[in-house]
C-alpha cells in the first residue's frame, strides 16, 4: 500500500487497509500523511507589527550591519589616545557633548574631551571612551588617572550583525525574538505566508456543547475545545463547524462545505468500525479520495485521511485523549507543513521511568504522565496514573506531557530512560 502525492489518490478501495494487515508504525503514518501535504503558496506583505506569530515566506538576510555605526557603550568621555602624552594623570577640557541620536560630527579640537552618552555615535578620531565613574570632574574639565585601552567602551559597527548574513530561514515563525531582530535591522514590512485555513468539526449524535443541558445518553463536547485551543494561533484561520450528528448525509454536506473553504478539515469521532462511524463513508460520498489506517499507536489507533477540493481531510478518533494525542503527533505536523513552518513542534526530552512496566509490544504508547524530580543524576522522573488512557480526560488535567513507549519495548524498569513529549 502506498500513500500517493496530492490529487493522485483515487483508487480508495485498494488503499483501505484490510483487517489482517499489520498496524502501521507511527513514523510511517506521519511520513505518508506529510507526503500528501504541500505548503500554501500565497504570500502577503505585512507591517512588522501585524506579522507577530506569522510564518516568514523567505529567508531573511541582514541588509545593514549592526550596530549601524560605532557608538559608546557607556555614559562617559570620548578621548583621542594621542592626546594622552607623558605620564598621567591627564586633564582635558570638555569641548562638547554627543548624545544618542546626535550625528556625532562635532567640532573637537585636539587635547580636549567630549562628553558622550550611551548609544551616541562615536565622533571621528575618538579611539577610547572612559566611564564617568573613572574620572574626576572639576568645572569644565576632567582628569583621567589611568591609561585607557584602545577601543574600550566602543561598540563597533557590525560587531553584532554583519550586513548580508542570513538571519532567519524561510518558515521561521516571527516570535518576539525574531520580531526584535527584524525591527533592529530595519525590516518594517515582512513577507509572510498566508494563514492556513483549518476547519474543525465534532462528529457524534451524543454531543452537546458544554453550556447546554445534558439529556440522558448525551455528553459534553470536549474535542472541539482541545482543538480550537491548539489552533488559536496567528498563522491559522480557524473555521469551526460545531457538532455534526452521526448521519452520512449530514456529514457529507458539512465536509463538502468545510473542504470548500479550508486547507485542512479536522474531524473527531466516527472513524472506527461501529454502526454509527460514518466519517469515512461521508468522505467518500463527498467524492474524497480516502485512506483509512490503523496505526501502531495507543491511544489513537484509527486515522482517516482524505483529499477533497484541494483540502486535506483528517479524521481523528473520538475518544478525547486519543484525538488529543493524534492531533499533537500527527495533526499538528500536517498544519505546520501546510503553513510552511520549518521546524516542527514535536520535541521530546529524555526522562527516567518512575515505575516499572511490562506490556504487550506492537503499539507505541503515548501516556499522559507527570514529571517529578530531577533525580540525583539531574534527570526528571515520569509517573503515570494508568496505561488505559483513551477516554480519561482527567489525565489531560494532571499530566505535564506524554511518556513515549517505543513499539517493540516489552518491559522497562524503574529509572530506565524514555522519551517524553512535554505539553
Ligand atoms: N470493535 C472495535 N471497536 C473499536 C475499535 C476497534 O478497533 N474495534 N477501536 C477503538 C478505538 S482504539 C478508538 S480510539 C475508538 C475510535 O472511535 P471513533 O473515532 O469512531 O469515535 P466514536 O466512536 O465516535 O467515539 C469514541 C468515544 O469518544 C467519545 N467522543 C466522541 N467525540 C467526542 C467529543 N467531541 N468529546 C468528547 N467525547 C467524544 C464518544 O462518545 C465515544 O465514547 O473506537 C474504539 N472502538
Ligand atoms: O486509539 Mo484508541 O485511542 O486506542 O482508544
Amino acid at each position: 500500500m502506498s500513500f500517493r502525492k496530492p490529487n493522485t489518490l483515487t483508487e480508495e478501495s485498494s488503499l483501505i487497509q484490510s483487517k489482517a494487515e499489520a498496524l502501521i508504525p507511527v513514523d510511517d503514518a506521519i511520513r505518508r500523511v506529510l507526503d500528501f501535504v504541500a505548503p500554501v503558496t500565497d504570500l502577503e506583505t505585512l507591517p512588522l507589527d501585524s506579522a507577530h506569530g506569522r510564518v516568514l515566506a523567505e529567508a531573511t538576510c541582514a541588509r545593514v550591519s549592526l550596530p549601524v555605526f560605532d557608538n559608546s557603550a557607556i555614559d562617559g568621555y570620548a578621548l583621542r589616545l594621542n592626546d594622552l602624552t607623558g605620564r598621567g594623570p591627564w586633564s582635558f577640557r570638555i569641548a562638547g557633548h554627543v548624545a544618542a541620536g546626535d550625528c556625532g560630527d562635532t567640532d573637537w579640537p585636539a587635547a580636549n574631551a567630549l562628553r558622550i552618552l550611551t548609544g551616541a555615535r562615536v565622533p571621528a578620531g575618538c579611539d577610547t571612551v572612559v566611564a564617568q565613574e573613572d574620572i574626576s570632574l572639576e568645572g569644565g574639565s576632567i582628569t583621567v588617572a589611568s591609561q585607557p585601552a584602545e577601543g574600550q567602551n566602543i561598540r563597533r559597527r557590525g560587531e553584532d550583525i554583519k550586513a548580508g548574513i542570513r538571519l532567519f530561514p524561510a518558515g521561521r515563525i516571527i516570535d518576539p525574538r525574531a520580531a526584535a531582530v527584524l525591527a533592529a535591522t530595519g525590516e518594517g514590512q515582512v513577507g509572510v505566508r498566508r494563514r492556513v485555513r483549518i476547519a474543525i468539526l465534532s462528529t457524534g449524535s451524543e454531543l452537546v456543547e458544554p453550556d447546554q443541558h445534558l439529556a440522558p445518553g448525551q455528553i459534553w463536547n470536549a474535542n472541539r475545545y482541545h482543538l480550537s485551543g491548539a489552533l488559536k494561533l496567528p498563522w491559522i484561520e480557524l473555521l469551526d463547524f460545531g457538532i455534526v450528528p452521526d448521519n452520512v448525509e449530514a456529514l457529507r454536506i458539512v465536509m463538502e462545505k468545510a473542504a470548500h473553504g479550508a486547507d485542512l478539515v479536522v474531524s473527531t469521532g466516527g472513524i472506527s468500525v461501529g454502526d454509527k462511524d460514518h466519517v469515512p463513508a461521508a468522505m467518500k460520498a463527498a467524492g474524497a479520495s480516502l485512506l483509512t489506517m490503523k496505526l501502531a499507536m495507543k491511544p489513537g489507533r484509527p486515522l482517516a485521511v482524505g483529499r477533497l477540493d484541494g483540502a486535506l481531510l483528517l479524521g481523528l478518533p473520538g475518544n478525547p485523549v486519543a484525538s488529543f494525542v493524534s492531533w499533537k503527533l500527527i495533526g499538528a505536523r500536517v498544519a505546520e507543513k501546510l503553513a510552511g513552518i520549518s521546524n516542527n513542534s514535536v520535541k521530546t526530552i529524555r526522562v527516567r521511568a518512575g515505575f516499572e512496566h511490562r506490556r504487550r509490544p506492537g503499539r507505541a504508547e503515548f501516556i499522559p504522565a507527570i514529571l517529578h524530580g530531577p533525580d540525583e543524576t539531574g534527570i526528571r522522573v515520569a509517573e503515570i496514573a494508568t496505561t488505559s488512557t483513551s477516554h480519561r480526560v482527567a489525565l489531560l488535567a494532571i499530566a505535564d506531557g506524554l511518556l513515549c513507549i517505543p513499539t517493540d519495548l516489552e518491559q522497562f524498569r524503574r529509572a530506565d530512560l524514555l522519551d517524553f513529549l512535554p505539553f
